[in-house]
């Protein structure tokens, strides 16, 4: 294998954010956010409630428009339609918005304007493919109003990777999702950063992925408060500027004792 050359320029990010100022009704709500995801790199968007992490990700898939900086993609400005290589996964968004569809349905859904895939059999091979990548074959043909909220979060996250996206946004996936949908989602995560994607993740906890998140970004009221390598240890409680000196409710806690963890 030939090795790296130290000398050689850092491969450009597949997507990069550059100094991102939203306002929202009129509310500066980011001041000045950047960060880099590059191919094979895992990005965890991380910081409390309200810091915001959903708003920086709906300005990076092009959901929202700064009032100032710039996001690119593959170095071009994002636009309309650099967007179909963008693969996103809004927070809290019920499958199919409560109407009845299959699984394979609403992960086929994903392909809809996608122009290169000319035959209908290869738009099934797509949706058998991504339905794989979740472990979620065997539920292809259920109605996915009558799936578990985590089952229907894989459903969602198939539907993202149906388009084979350069990039992957995820808001919160993990958010109420079960053990074995966790650690599905987590195999999926290796399979995808294997196969050349950039991934930023919006997470409480690195929880059950933290074996793959190659940076953390700490947001905190709207500023980036750390980037670097993700702690060590699991969880916000171990970032930098966390507040140890007022305890709070951990909301996984009573999940996770359920599960037989001892972990943090
Ligand atoms: N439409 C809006 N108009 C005004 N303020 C908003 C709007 N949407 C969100 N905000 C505010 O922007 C801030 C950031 O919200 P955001 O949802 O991005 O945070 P977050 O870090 O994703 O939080 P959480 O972890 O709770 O999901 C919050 O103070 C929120 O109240």
């Amino acid at each position: 294998m030939a090795a790296t050359d130290p000398a050689a320029p850092a491969a450009s990010p597949v997507l990069s954010a550059r100094d991102v100022r939203v306002s929202l009704g009129g509310t500066p709500i980011l001041h000045g956010v950047s960060l880099d995801a590059h191919r094979g790199e895992v990005v965890a968007l991380m910081g409390g409630n309200g810091s915001g992490k959903s708003t920086f990700v709906r300005a990076l898939v092009g959901a929202i428009a700064p009032t100032h900086g710039e996001i690119r993609l593959a170095g071009r400005l994002l636009t309309p339609s650099s967007r179909a290589s963008l693969g996103y996964v809004p927070q809290r968004l019920t499958a199919a918005g409560g109407v009845s569809a299959t699984v394979a349905e609403v992960v086929a859904s994903g392909l809809l304007g996608n122009r290169r895939l000319r035959t209908p059999r290869h738009s099934r091979a797509r949706v058998a493919e991504a339905l794989s990548t979740m472990g979620i074959g065997d539920l292809a043909h259920r109605d996915v109003t009558r799936l578990s909220g985590g089952q229907q979060q894989r459903a969602l996250i198939a539907r993202a990777l149906v388009r084979h996206p350069d990039v992957l946004v995820l808001d919160e996936p993990m958010a109420g999702v079960d053990l074995e949908s966790q650690v599905a989602f987590a195999h999926a995560l290796g399979h995808l950063k294997d196969g050349g994607a950039a991934i930023v993740i919006v997470l409480h906890e690195l929880g059950a992925v933290a074996r793959h998140i190659d940076q953390a970004v700490v947001l905190e009221h709207g500023c980036v408060t750390y980037t670097g390598a993700p702690p060590a240890d699991m969880g916000v409680h171990a970032l930098p500027g966390h507040d140890h000196e007022h305890p709070h409710a951990d909301p996984q806690a009573a999940d996770r004792s359920s599960l037989g963890w001892d972990g943090p």
